[in-house]
């Protein structure tokens, strides 16, 4: 369901401040670095991710990993535009991983909030693999 968003529906200070608070729910004894990430979904909804680290470090989850397990188990759908902070309140880019989580659920064109200001999915994770390199989906394969 494509609701048509404009820019001006934007609001990258609501979204700022959902990656802030979701920041503060970070699990990171190992790097003391938290992240919060926030989305705005086409529906209108905010959805947010925190990094959890682990003692094997290589299974941590990026915040944006959490925000994309909320997206789904809220009602799913595509995303329209995103910021993601570190612990002191700045912007922050996603990983490579990240950019690839989410270019599976974005909107053609989301928006993300960078340090030099808004860039689109597609330029941050240029020439992209994603769902439509594979075959058609499988009839169980609950894509909306
Ligand atoms: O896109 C990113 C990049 C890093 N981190 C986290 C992982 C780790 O806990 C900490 C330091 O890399 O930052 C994220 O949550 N998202
Ligand atoms: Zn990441």
């Amino acid at each position: 369901m494509n609701l048509g968003f404009k820019d001006s529906d934007i609001d990258w200070e609501a979204l700022r401040e959902a990656a802030t608070r979701a920041m503060k729910r970070a699990y990171v004894p190992y790097s003391d670095f938290p992240v919060g990430a926030a989305a705005l979904t086409e529906d209108g909804r905010i959805v947010s991710g925190c990094n959890v680290e682990n003692a094997s470090y290589g299974l941590t989850l990026c915040a944006e990993c959490s925000l994309v397990s909320q997206l789904q188990m809220t009602g799913g759908g595509r995303l329209v535009a995103f910021s993601c902070v570190d612990g002191a309140g700045n912007i922050l880019m996603p990983c490579g991983r990240c950019r690839q989580l989410l270019y599976e659920f974005r909107t053609p064109g989301m928006q993300l909030m960078t340090g030099s200001g808004i860039k689109t999915i597609e330029e941050v994770l240029p020439d992209a693999f994603g769902p439509e390199h594979l075959g058609p989906p499988r009839p169980d394969a609950n894509l909306e």
